[in-house]
C-alpha cells in the first residue's frame, strides 16, 4: 500500500498530473530528485515544478530511444510521412488510460549524483533562484539569474512584458480549462497544436499576406479564419491560436542586425469554446503584421529606415506574428545600449523533434540603428534554404509582393543540374549583409542580400515566380553551398544554403579563391577538410580522436600553464561535403541509417543548453549528419565532480571580500567598493559589461609573453601537477603562470545582480551558435552577433576535479583509445603564491563530459579572439576561480570565436598528444612544428 503523499509531494503530482503525467510515473523520479536535492523542496516547486518535468520528460525520451533501439528496423514510412507525429508509447500520461506506466529509465547522470558532504545549502535571502540549477552544488552557490543589464536599461517590450506576466502557471490553467492536447515539453509549456495543424495555420496567415492564388486549406485540418489585415487576431470559433516568441538568433553589422525568432503557436482550445483573452493579451498592442516587418527591412536594405506604422490593439488572442511584429516596432524606439545583448524574452521551451509542437523561424529588425546597406551588398541575393525548423514540414514565411523582383531565378537554375529544387526555395530565409559575412573568417564566405519570394499555387506548394512573368530575369549565380552559415540550427542533412548573385562583383568573391573549387553550374565545392574520415555516425570524440591523422606525433607538455589536455583533431565524415545536391535532402530523403543518426542527438540543436542559459545556443552540422555526442552533458555552472574542495560558506567571506554597503550598481557609486581590492580599487567592467581597455590589454600582453609571468611553487613542498604524476617521487615544478585576478561581488555584498561588477556570474547573454567546422576540427562556437572588444562571452564550465583524478583521466585516455580525450584547464594561477595546497585544492576544470558552450571553443595559434580571464566570485580561495573568456578585439557576426591554448606542440613528454593544429593562424606553432615532426621522420 502506497503510503499518502504530504502536501508538497500531492502538489508536485497535481502540477504533472496537469501537463499529463501520471503519479506512478512521476513518483520515482521525484524521489530521485529529492535524494539529489538534499530534500530541498524549494528547488523541486522553482519554476513551477520545471525540473520536475524536465526530468520526466527525458525519461520519456530515454524511453522512446530504448523502445526504438530495441524495436524492429523502423521502415522510412514509419518516420515520416502519414505517422508523423504519432506516439504509440504510453509516457505515463493520464490520458492514455489502461496502459501501465513504462519502468522509469536512469535520470541522467548528472542529475543523480549525489551531494558532497561539505555541501552546505546556505540560504540568501536577495537571491532569488531564476533559473533552476541542474545541479545543487554550483547552482546553490551561484547567483546567476536572468542578465539585467539590459533590462535596467532598456524598457521593457509589451511582449516581453506579457510574457513576462503570463506565468507559467497561467498557461498550465489554460490548458487545463480548455482541455488542450497536452505538449511534452515542460512544465508550464503550453499545449502545443499538432505539426500539421500549425502548418496550415501559419500556411493561412502567411496566404493572408501574398498577393492572390492561397491554397485552399486540407479538408482534414481545422479551418481557422485567418486574419487578412495585420490587426486581427488568429481566433475564430474554437479555435484560437497564440503563441510565444523567441529570439533565436542574431545576424548583425554595421548596416543590419536581424534577429531570427521562433515562435511557438499554441492552440488553448480544441473542441470547446476559446476563452476571452486575458488581461494581459489584450493590452497588447498590435502594430504591424509580418509583411510589415518585412517591409521595415527591406526598406532599409534600401536605405529608407522607416518607424513602423502602429495599428489599433488586438482584440483577441494573441497574433503570434503581431508579437513579432510588436515587439520589433517598439524594440525600434528603444535605445540601444552598446555591448549588452537586448533582454530575452523568457524562455521558449525548444522543439523537440518528432513531437507534436512546431516552431517558426521568423525574421525581425530590432532596436538598432539602421544603416543603409552598399549597392554592392544589395546586389548580393542570398538563398537559405534552411531556417525551416526540425520538423519535417517547413514552415514557410512569405515576403511582400513587391520583393519578388529582388529575385528571377529560371526553373533551370531550381532544376536538378543546380542540385536545388523548387522545395528548398519555400523556406524563409533572412537578410544578412554581404560585407560582414563576407570578409569574416574562416569558413565565412556568404554573401548578402535579400531574398527569394515564392508564390503561392493552388496546392499549398509555393514555387517561384513564372520566369515568363519576369520582364528580364537576372543570371543568378550560385556561388556557394556547404561552407556557408546560418543563423539557425537544423538537422543534421536537412540544411543548406545558397548564394545567388548577379551582381558583377560576385565574380570577386572571397568564394573563388584557393580554398573554393568551382564545379558544376557555377557551383563551388567547399574545402574538404583534412583529416580522416569516421564513419558517417556520432560525433564522438573517442573515435574522432582515433581517427584523426595525428598518430606518431610529439606528445604535448602536460603545461602547466592552463593545460589542456585535448584530443586530437576532428574529422568530417566521408562524402560529407560532396556536392550540393548530396545534401540538399529532405528528411524522409535520408535513409534508415541516417535517420537513426539524427536521431541519436542527445541535444535540442535549437538549444544545447535546454533553457538553462538566458539565451538560446544552438547547433548547426552544413557538412554530415554527425551530432554532437551523447556522452556530453551541458551544465551552465562549474560542478564538483567528487574530491575538489571548493567551500563557498559565506562565513569565509569577510568584510575585505564583499560590499555589505553597497547598493543598487557598486560601478555607479562614488567611490570603488571593496571587491575592486584585487584590481588595485579599479573596476575591470564598463558600464556596458565589457573588461576595460587597460585589463583587456594587460590580459593580451600576458598572453604574448606569458614567460614573463612564470613562477614556481614554494619551495619545500612539491608542485600538485608534478606530484600527481607521481605521488610517491614528485619532481619539482616546471613553473605556473601567476595571473592577475578580477573579483566580482557576490552574495555578500549590498549591491543588486544589475550591478555592473556582476558580468561573469550572470552567464551567456550572447547570441553564440555551435557549428561544425569546415576545417576538421569538429564542433567549433561562432558568434552571431557584432561583438566589441572586451565582450564577455563565456565562462568556461566543467567539472571540477582535483588535479589526481584529472591524472587518472587522463591516464585513462592514454591507456584506452576508446576513452574520450579530456579538456581540462588547470586552475593554477595562484599556485605560486599558495604554500602547502593539498591535493582537493589543487584544481582544474574539465569540460569534456560536462560543460557549457565554451568546452566547443577551438584552439588558435597566437591570435585567437579570445582571452581567458581568471575571475573569482564566490570564493576568497584562488585556487578555485571561473575562467572568463572576453574578445581581445572586436568579432564579427559568424566568425569562429578562438582562443590560444597555448599547447606546446613540441613537447613529446605530455601524456597526450597534441592534436595536429588546423588553426590556420599565420602564427601557427602547430605547423612549424609539424614540419620538424616531418624532419624527426614523423608523420
Ligand atoms: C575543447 S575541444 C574543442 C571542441 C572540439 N572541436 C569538438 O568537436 O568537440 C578541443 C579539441 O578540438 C580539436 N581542436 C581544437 N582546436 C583545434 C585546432 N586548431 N586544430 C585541430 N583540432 C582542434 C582537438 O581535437 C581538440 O582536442
Amino acid at each position: 500500500m502506497s503510503r499518502t503523499p504530504n502536501k508538497r509531494e500531492a502538489k508536485a503530482y497535481e502540477a504533472m498530473e496537469v501537463l499529463g503525467l501520471n503519479r506512478s510515473f512521476i513518483k520515482p523520479i521525484l524521489k530521485e530528485l529529492l535524494k539529489v536535492y538534499a530534500n530541498e523542496w524549494d528547488y523541486i516547486e522553482a519554476e513551477n515544478y520545471r525540473l520536475l518535468a524536465d526530468q520526466a520528460f527525458e525519461q520519456q525520451e530515454n524511453i522512446v530511444k530504448q523502445e526504438s533501439t530495441s524495436s524492429p528496423r523502423r521502415t522510412r514510412a514509419s518516420t515520416s510521412g502519414t505517422d508523423k507525429g504519432k506516439k504509440k508509447i504510453d509516457y505515463g500520461n493520464t490520458r492514455s488510460a489502461g496502459t501501465n506506466p513504462p519502468k522509469p529509465v536512469a535520470i541522467a547522470a548528472v542529475s543523480v549524483r549525489p551531494l558532497p558532504a561539505w555541501v552546505k545549502l546556505e540560504e540568501d535571502p536577495d537571491d532569488t533562484p531564476q533559473t533552476l540549477p541542474r545541479t545543487p552544488v554550483s547552482e546553490k552557490v551561484d547567483t546567476c539569474e536572468k542578465p539585467p543589464t539590459s533590462e535596467t536599461n532598456l524598457p521593457k517590450t509589451p511582449v516581453a512584458e506579457r510574457l513576462e506576466n503570463r506565468s507559467a502557471r497561467d498557461d498550465v490553467d489554460a490548458v487545463k480549462s480548455n482541455g488542450a492536447r497536452i505538449d511534452r515539453r515542460g512544465a508550464g509549456s503550453p499545449a502545443k497544436i499538432d505539426a500539421r495543424t500549425l502548418q496550415e495555420t501559419l500556411r493561412q496567415v502567411t496566404s493572408s499576406y501574398t498577393p492572390s492564388d492561397t491554397a485552399e486549406p486540407s479538408g482534414s485540418l481545422p479551418e481557422l479564419s485567418l486574419p487578412d489585415e495585420k490587426t486581427k487576431s488568429l481566433e475564430n470559433g474554437d479555435h484560437k491560436v497564440e503563441g510565444n516568441v523567441d529570439k533565436l538568433a542574431t545576424v548583425s553589422t554595421q548596416a543590419t542586425h536581424i534577429e531570427v525568432l521562433e515562435a511557438s503557436i499554441i492552440d488553448t482550445v480544441e473542441g470547446s469554446k476559446a476563452e476571452e483573452p486575458s488581461v494581459s493579451e489584450k493590452g497588447i498592442a498590435s502594430t504591424s503584421g509580418p509583411d510589415s516587418v518585412l517591409e521595415e527591412q527591406l526598406s532599409h536594405a534600401n536605405g529608407v529606415a522607416e518607424e513602423p506604422q502602429r495599428q489599433s490593439p488586438a482584440i483577441g488572442g494573441a497574433d503570434v506574428l503581431s508579437l513579432l511584429a510588436d515587439s520589433y516596432s517598439e524594440d525600434k524606439d528603444e535605445p540601444k545600449v552598446a555591448g549588452i545583448a537586448a533582454p530575452d524574452p523568457p524562455a521558449v521551451q525548444t522543439s523537440v523533434k518528432g513531437q507534436e509542437d512546431v516552431e517558426l523561424a521568423e525574421v525581425r529588425e530590432p532596436h538598432s540603428v539602421v544603416k543603409p546597406p552598399t549597392e554592392e551588398s544589395q546586389d548580393q541575393l542570398l538563398v537559405s534554404s534552411n531556417v525551416a525548423m526540425a520538423e519535417e514540414e517547413p514552415l514557410e514565411l512569405v515576403l511582400p509582393e513587391e520583393d519578388t523582383e529582388q529575385l528571377d531565378l529560371t526553373e533551370s537554375e531550381v532544376g536538378p543540374e543546380s542540385g536545388l529544387r523548387t522545395a528548398d526555395l519555400i523556406r524563409p530565409s533572412f537578410l544578412v549583409n554581404k560585407e560582414l559575412l563576407g570578409t569574416a573568417d574562416g569558413d565565412a564566405k556568404v554573401a548578402s542580400g535579400l531574398i527569394v519570394l515564392e508564390s503561392t499555387t493552388p496546392t499549398g506548394k509555393r514555387e517561384l515566380s513564372d520566369p515568363a512573368e519576369t520582364a528580364q530575369p537576372k543570371r543568378v549565380k550560385f556561388e556557394e553551398t556547404l561552407a556557408s552559415h546560418s543563423a539557425v540550427p537544423s538537422m543534421g542533412l536537412n540544411r543548406r544554403k545558397l548564394i545567388l548573385s548577379d551582381s558583377p562583383s560576385a565574380e570577386a568573391s572571397p568564394l573563388a579563391d584557393a580554398e573554393a573549387t568551382p564545379f558544376a553550374d557555377g557551383l563551388y565545392e567547399p574545402v574538404r577538410p583534412e583529416g580522416r574520415a569516421t564513419p558517417g555516425g556520432m560525433m564522438d570524440m573517442a573515435s574522432v580522436a582515433s581517427a584523426a591523422p595525428n598518430s606518431g606525433r610529439p606528445k604535448r607538455r602536460l603545461s602547466s600553464r592552463n593545460s589542456n589536455a585535448s584530443g586530437s583533431g576532428a574529422a568530417v565524415p566521408n562524402g560529407a561535403c560532396a556536392t550540393v545536391s548530396n545534401i540538399v535532402r529532405e528528411p524522409e530523403d535520408l535513409d534508415d541509417e541516417e535517420q537513426v543518426v539524427r536521431k541519436k542527438s542527445a541535444h535540442s540543436p535549437f538549444d544545447i543548453s535546454r533553457g538553462t542559459e538566458s539565451v538560446k545556443i544552438p547547433f548547426v552540422n552544413e557538412f554530415s549528419s554527425d551530432v554532437i555526442s551523447s556522452s556530453f552533458k551541458y551544465i551552465r555552472v562549474n560542478t564538483v565532480f567528487q574530491d575538489a574542495y571548493v567551500n563557498f560558506s559565506l562565513a569565509r567571506v569577510g568584510e575585505e571580500d564583499s560590499c555589505g554597503e553597497c547598493t543598487g550598481d557598486c560601478l555607479e557609486a562614488t567611490f570603488p567598493c571593496a571587491c575592486t581590492r584585487e584590481t588595485g580599487g579599479v573596476f575591470a567592467y564598463t558600464r556596458d559589461g565589457s573588461l576595460k581597455g587597460e585589463f583587456l590589454q594587460y590580459e593580451m600582453d600576458r598572453a604574448q609573453d606569458e614567460e614573463k609571468q612564470i613562477a614556481f611553487c614554494a619551495s619545500g613542498w612539491h608542485c600538485p601537477i608534478e606530484r600527481s604524476k607521481n605521488p610517491n617521487d614528485p619532481e619539482s615544478c616546471k613553473g605556473h603562470v601567476s595571473r592577475k585576478f578580477i573579483k566580482e561581488c557576490w552574495h555578500k555584498c549590498g549591491c543588486s545582480m544589475g550591478c555592473g561588477n556582476r558580468v561573469v556570474q550572470r552567464g551567456i547573454t550572447r547570441k553564440l551558435q555551435i557549428f561544425f567546422t569546415h576545417e576538421g576540427k569538429g564542433w567549433g562556437l561562432r558568434t552571431l552577433e557584432q561583438l566589441p572588444a572586451g565582450a564577455f562571452v563565456c565562462e568556461y564550465v566543467g567539472e571540477i576535479l582535483t588535479n589526481m583524478e584529472q591524472e587518472e583521466r587522463n591516464n585513462n585516455a592514454k591507456a584506452d583509445p576508446t576513452v574520450t580525450h579530456t579538456y581540462p584547464i588547470l586552475l593554477d594561477g595562484d599556485w605560486c603564491s599558495e604554500k602547502g595546497l593539498k591535493d582537493e585544492e589543487a584544481l582544474c576544470l574539465d569540460a569534456t563530459f560536462f560543460g557549457n558552450a565554451a568546452r566547443f571553443i577551438n584552439h588558435r595559434c597566437c591570435d585567437g579572439n579570445l582571452v581567458d580571464v581568471p575571475v573569482t566570485i564566490e570564493s576568497p580561495d584562488r585556487h578555485y576561480y571561473h575562467v572568463a573568456f572576453f574578445t581581445s578585439r572586436a568579432v564579427k557576426p559568424m566568425e569562429e570565436l578562438t582562443w590560444d591554448y597555448r599547447i606546446d606542440f613540441d613537447d613529446d613528454t605530455h601524456p597526450i598528444e597534441a592534436f595536429k593544429c588546423l588553426c590556420g593562424s599565420p602564427f601557427c606553432r602547430g605547423a612549424s612544428s609539424s614540419k620538424k615532426r616531418k624532419k624527426r621522420g614523423r608523420k
